[in-house]
């Protein structure tokens, strides 16, 4: 048995993407092995993970692997004090798993040969692993090729500007192939020119030490970021590895039971809805629903929303409050907006709300597996930004794509009820906003003919899982060439 073996980081948004390249991998001859990380990650429930994963439909060639719970004692997590950086935590926690991952791959090895290993671009750190193990050692990127261009850019970025970032506001920032970035739309995590700032860039610059860099996006969608990576405008005096996109991947979830919100959906008259729905951690303060809420109702458009408690703490990420959504809500919303708005709590199935005739716009926290989703529905969309890499985003789909608009207000810690109603009647009713769902049908044209025979996507996939058979068969000569050297 021949296997690649795929280690994403943290979260659904991260697993999902890798999950269904796997079954791309499978349909072209290869098994595949996904590795879980243990409970209590950073930016991770378990429960999220074990709902998604027994939503997918067991295949006989892709496994799960979890790994054991790290011993409190080797855990670097929970932190006494709250982190200047989200993500060095995560950092420290995929460097603590290293040895349950290494023993992991050496069982895996015990009954199939490993082909490649595929890390996430959080999972740097088992760079050491595939090294020691004689493993070929690829990223994949869950999200753009623009912030792999902003990764491998990060160490110039660096020497270009000495002031701190967060002190240059609005200030333009040039990133090769991309529009130019305000300094505040930058990750929070390197707001700050100093030691973090050095680690995350280190971290990155990592990225070059694969054998290659694997998307999940398109070539016609990221066309200008994707030649200036190729060009090698990112990286100096680097190589730059190549470059392979190979979406969109965008899951599909068989639901055991039709979710009631499709049902209300088939009700409502072809392209009216507004769905609104901010990734698989987004959440907003009582205040901040209030507003929506209100907008949405002055809007007099339809909508489909849904809803989270907010968190229990300053901090979004926090666990959920116990809050009564009921009582977040204006008294007597439900009433007056009935038959016209649906307010769903927690989940919805997005990919199939997308897709179903009667969504009109998404209004959106621009997680790319959330883009993409758009992207293949033909659905335009209002970028409101909450966290990570999502403000570039924003950029991107508004200045580069020109497939959203923005949501005005989020930097400034609240989006009125005024500019809610504003942007979604803008949307929904104005020649611009006509034009933009144009603009949202075109595209979905292009990502169908990317992953179709031949397209740019699907040609990648062939030759990616060609050249890893090519090794099986060069194996027949000699045997060894990646088997992991155990003890
Ligand atoms: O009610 C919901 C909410 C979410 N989803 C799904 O959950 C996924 C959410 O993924 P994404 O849009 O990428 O958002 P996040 O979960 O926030 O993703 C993280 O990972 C992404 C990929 O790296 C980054 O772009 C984001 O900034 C980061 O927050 C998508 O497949 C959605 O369809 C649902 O089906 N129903």
């Amino acid at each position: 048995m021949d296997t690649v073996v795929l280690f994403p980081s943290s979260g659904v948004g991260h697993l999902a993407p890798m999950t269904e390249f796997a079954k791309h991998l499978v349909s072209h001859g290869l098994s595949v092995s996904i590795v879980v990380l243990p409970p209590f990650s950073p930016f991770s429930t378990a429960s999220s993970v074990n709902n998604f994963i027994s939503g997918v439909t067991s295949h006989p060639s892709i496994s799960f692997h979890h790994l054991p719970p790290i011993p409190v004692s080797h855990s670097p997590l929970p932190s006494p004090k709250p982190s200047r950086s989200p993500l060095l935590p995560l950092f420290l926690f995929l460097r603590a798993v290293n040895p349950y991952l290494r023993d992991l791959l050496r069982s895996i090895s015990q009954t199939s040969k490993i082909r490649a290993l595929l890390l996430d671009f959080f999972c740097t750190e088992a760079f050491h692993v595939a090294a020691e193990l004689q493993i070929p050692a690829y990223i994949f990127s869950a999200s753009s090729s623009f912030i792999i261009a902003y990764f491998l850019y990060l160490p110039t970025l660096y020497n270009e500007i000495t002031e701190h970032f967060q002190d240059l506001g609005e200030t333009p920032i040039h990133l090769p192939g991309m529009p130019p970035i305000p300094a505040s739309h930058l990750p929070s995590a390197v707001q700050m020119h100093d030691d973090i700032y050095r680690t995350y860039a280190n971290h990155f610059v990592r990225l070059t030490e694969s054998k290659g860099i694997i998307i999940n996006s398109f070539e016609h969608l990221e066309a200008r970021t994707l030649k200036a990576i190729s060009q090698g405008l990112c990286l100096q005096g680097r190589v730059t590895p190549p470059v392979h996109c190979v979406g969109p991947l965008i899951t599909g979830r068989v639901a055991a039971e039709r979710h009631e919100c499709l049902a209300w959906l088939d009700k409502q008259p072809k392209g009216s809805v507004v769905f609104l729905c901010f990734g698989s951690m987004g959440r907003f303060p009582a205040e901040q629903i209030k507003e929506i809420a209100i907008g949405l109702e002055r809007s007099k458009q339809r909508f489909l929303w849904v809803v989270r408690s907010p968190p229990d703490t300053d901090n979004m990420f926090g666990s959920a409050g116990d809050a009564d959504l009921d009582c977040l809500l204006p008294a007597g919303f439900g009433d007056r907006t009935e038959g016209r708005g649906m307010v769903v709590k927690d989940w919805a199935p997005q990919v199939e709300v997308l897709n179903h005739e009667a969504t009109g716009g998404f209004v959106t926290h621009c997680g790319w597996n959330s883009v993409l989703e758009a992207v293949c529905a033909g659905v335009g969309m209002i970028a409101w930004p909450l966290y990570a890499e999502q403000k570039m985003n924003k950029v991107v789909l508004v200045e580069e794509m020109k497939l959203a608009v923005e949501m005005k207000g989020y930097g400034k810690g609240m989006v009125t009820a005024e500019e809610v109603e504003t942007r979604v009647r803008w949307f929904m009713e104005s020649d611009g906003g006509t034009e933009l769902r144009e603009r949202a049908k075109e595209m979905k044209d292009r990502a169908a003919a990317a992953v179709s025979d031949g397209g740019s996507s699907h040609a990648t996939v062939v030759k990616l899982t060609g050249e890893w058979k090519k090794v099986l068969a060069d194996d027949d000569d000699d045997d060894d060439i990646v088997q992991i050297q155990c003890g």
